[in-house]
């Protein structure tokens, strides 16, 4: 069992109260503000409670996300970008390369076309692993490079950028190939290209992932290639769709969830040998364990080796608070205790089994509220769905 403040995990716009009127509001709701993170609570559910039916509690069955569809998730819920306090530890191969990081896009000489791409995005500076990885992956001669940082630090967008610069449209054939571990992730890369590349005439892309398909003897004149490694590996050297050894930039994103996916570790090594001596190389991840580490050296040459340590969850300007609740009717009471006092714009409660959130979210909607339910039985595509509506103030 979980104490509220498992339940409430967030709150937004809790009106326009103070924080410290806010505390004045909730002690009369009967909370008290806890020191540490959560206690534990070891009252037993009333017979009443979702949680007592146990033998049959289908949470059990909960199947875990995969790696790559959490990967996912965490790209969708982080739109935003998360600007980093953490000084980048950088490790330079290459001794005579400089060193040095630019402040703003227009340091970066990119084409007019690409910078104006780059500002409609709404992307005013560059992010700190931008900074340092840019003038370096858009320096002549190119620089491979590993860059790990969490999700949500601009990795994308520095590698389309570089993607995007040296791309040559009016040649109509592969030059940049871009792999990602799966359908949905190479699709979300797909889109941020064509955003950022919006101006630049002449430029396409061919998804190279599962249901895309061409006949025998054709040839690929897109000039960007993202797919998955087992396509690509297939288009590029069973069925020659397009010659690998024209290929000028290949980036490998999300190294971690490729490496934990059967089969593509392997492949993704296929295709770079079979990639030019000149190729620009770049691996993204957001974690660099040894394993992690292994895969990218045998992957890149000559690296620059980027690395911007996880930002901690900075909890300065949030107060916890717990209430003690003998049971999940309880809790309820608490949670209504709470909405009757303080005006809440939106809130997400976390509960310890799905099928307390199916019965919580249900006593809500009865209440008047407007709750979506986001849990196990749901797909990707469905979680993905509730999470859109919820960041558009729906619930
Ligand atoms: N320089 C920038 N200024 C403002 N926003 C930015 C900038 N760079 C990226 N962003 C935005 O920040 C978010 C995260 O960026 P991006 O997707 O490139 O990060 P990432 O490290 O690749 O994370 P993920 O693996 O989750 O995609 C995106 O919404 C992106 O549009």
């Amino acid at each position: 069992m979980t104490s509220l403040s498992d339940w409430i995990a967030a709150t937004k716009n809790t009106s326009a109260l103070k924080p410290d009127d806010l505390i004045d509001v909730l002690s009369n709701v009967n909370l008290k503000q806890a020191d540490t993170p959560s206690p534990t609570e070891d009252a037993k559910p009333a017979p009443s409670s979702p949680d007592s039916s146990a033998p049959g509690n289908k949470d059990e069955e909960d199947k875990p996300l995969s790696v790559a569809e959490k990967s996912l998730l965490q790209k969708i819920v982080r739109r935003g970008l998360i600007e980093s306090k953490q000084e980048l530890e950088i490790q330079r191969k290459d001794p005579h390369s400089p060193l040095y990081s630019v402040k703003t896009f227009e340091a970066l000489h990119l084409k007019p076309e690409l910078l104006k791409g780059v500002y409609e995005m709404g992307f005013y500076a560059p992010s700190k692993i931008q900074e340092t990885a840019l003038p370096t992956l858009l320096a002549d001669p190119p620089h491979n490079m590993i860059a790990q940082s969490q999700s949500g630090t601009g990795k994308t967008a520095a590698f389309t950028l570089t993607m995007l610069s040296r791309v040559n449209p009016s040649i109509q054939e592969p030059q940049v190939l871009c792999l990602a571990p799966t359908y949905e992730l190479a699709i979300q890369i797909g889109e941020v290209v064509a955003k950022m590349g919006k101006h630049i005439t002449d430029l396409s892309v061919r998804y190279a992932v599962r249901g895309e398909n061409l006949e025998r003897n054709k040839k690929i004149t897109e000039q960007i290639i993202i797919g998955t490694p087992g396509k690509v590996l297939d288009w590029g050297l069973k069925y020659r769709f397009f010659d690998l050894s024209k290929i000028k930039v290949f980036v490998l994103d999300e190294a971690d969830v490729m490496i934990a996916t059967q089969g593509h570790q392997d492949f993704s090594i296929r295709i770079q040998k079979r990639l030019p001596s000149d190729c620009q190389i770049m691996l993204f991840s957001a974690t660099y364990d040894k394993e992690v580490m292994e895969f990218a050296q045998d992957m890149v040459p000559n690296p620059l080796i980027i690395k911007l340590k996880r930002e901690e969850e900075s909890l300065d300007n949030i107060k916890q608070h717990y209430v003690m609740c003998k049971n999940i009717d309880e809790k309820f009471e608490a949670v209504s205790n709470i909405y009757g006092v303080v005006t809440i714009g939106q809130a997400m409660i976390f509960c310890h089994t799905r099928k307390t959130a199916a019965w919580l979210a249900e006593k809500m909607s009865k209440e008047g509220l407007n709750v979506g339910l986001l849990s196990g039985e749901l797909t990707v595509e469905q979680r993905l769905s509730i999470l859109d509506r919820f960041r558009e103030g729906e619930f």
